[in-house]
């Protein structure tokens, strides 16, 4: 299988005036379709630009991108907002949705962007809310929804297109857990039934469960996950916590849990 968006030695050197910044040294990664992989690591290290990289957003100083086989590096600036726009869905932290439309008006920009105008738009936007819930919001305004209902709608946005890669930064920041968790099953549900490649950028411990996989940045590097090792840690803590007889070692074992 193909991956939706290949990464090979790509590194970064941001320019400060005279200074050179290097932020990302040597990144290989590859994510497939159905997917869903997060991104984690302290502040600074890099996560933000990595993934501003693989959305088009930013160029990469050397190495190579390849997204749905096409090599980015080799493309003109002209050529890169063709690029977004057909394979690559955004979610930010602070959902980004323009105030003075509706929620329905939101997704139909961005549906007009890629292509698709007028009743068809309508009924498109209609059915990307729905995926999400959110269709009895599509003519009320953001200023009119919760945090978790932008957070949706934000979502039904970058799935205008039907995008293969979804890319989210920070996605649960501004979110309460259960909105938080809401969203992330919408993230995990897009990789998982419906094949797209998702990466999200995060800091919250409390979304680690609905990882395939785990990637772990620092200093710019991508370094040996020992996150897995925490989720089955955590996994080890509450079983005693259940009642009943306890399993055995071989129960245990059977079902995915270190001991
Ligand atoms: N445009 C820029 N010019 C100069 N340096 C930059 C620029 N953008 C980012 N940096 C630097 O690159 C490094 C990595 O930043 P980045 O935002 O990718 O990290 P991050 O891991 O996403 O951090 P956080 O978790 O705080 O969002 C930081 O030291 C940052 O100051």
């Amino acid at each position: 299988m193909q991956p939706v968006v290949s990464v090979r030695g790509v590194t970064k050197v941001f320019e400060e005036g005279t200074q050179q910044v290097p932020v990302l040294h040597g990144i290989d990664m590859d994510v497939y379709p159905g997917e869903f992989v997060l991104m984690m690591g302290p502040s600074g290290s890099g996560k933000t630009t990595l993934l501003s990289i693989m959305g088009c957003i930013l160029r990469a100083t050397s190495g190579s991108i390849r997204i749905a086989g096409t090599e980015v590096s080799k493309l003109t600036e002209k050529d890169l907002p063709a690029m977004r726009l057909q394979n690559i869905g955004f979610i930010f932290q602070g959902f980004n949705l323009f105030p003075t439309l509706t929620v329905g008006e939101n997704v139909e920009l961005s549906l007009d962007l890629k292509g698709v105008r007028g009743s068809a738009a309508k009924t498109e936007a209609k059915r990307l809310l729905a995926q999400v819930e959110m269709e009895h919001k599509y003519d009320s305004f953001p200023a009119d929804l919760s945090g978790g209902q932008k957070q949706r709608v934000a979502v039904a946005r970058a799935l205008a297109g039907s995008p293969g890669l979804i890319l989210a930064d920070e996605p649960t920041a501004a979110l309460d857990s259960h909105s938080g968790r809401n969203v992330m099953t919408i993230l995990s549900t897009l990789a998982h039934e419906h094949g797209r490649a998702v990466v999200v950028v995060t800091h919250d411990h409390r979304v680690l469960e609905f990882a395939d996989r785990i990637v772990h940045m620092e200093d710019g590097r991508i370094v040996p996950d020992d996150s897995k090792q925490e989720k089955q840690d955590s996994k080890v803590l509450w079983m005693p916590l259940i009642a009943g007889p306890q399993p055995s070692v071989g129960d245990v074992l059977s079902q995915g849990y270190s001991l």
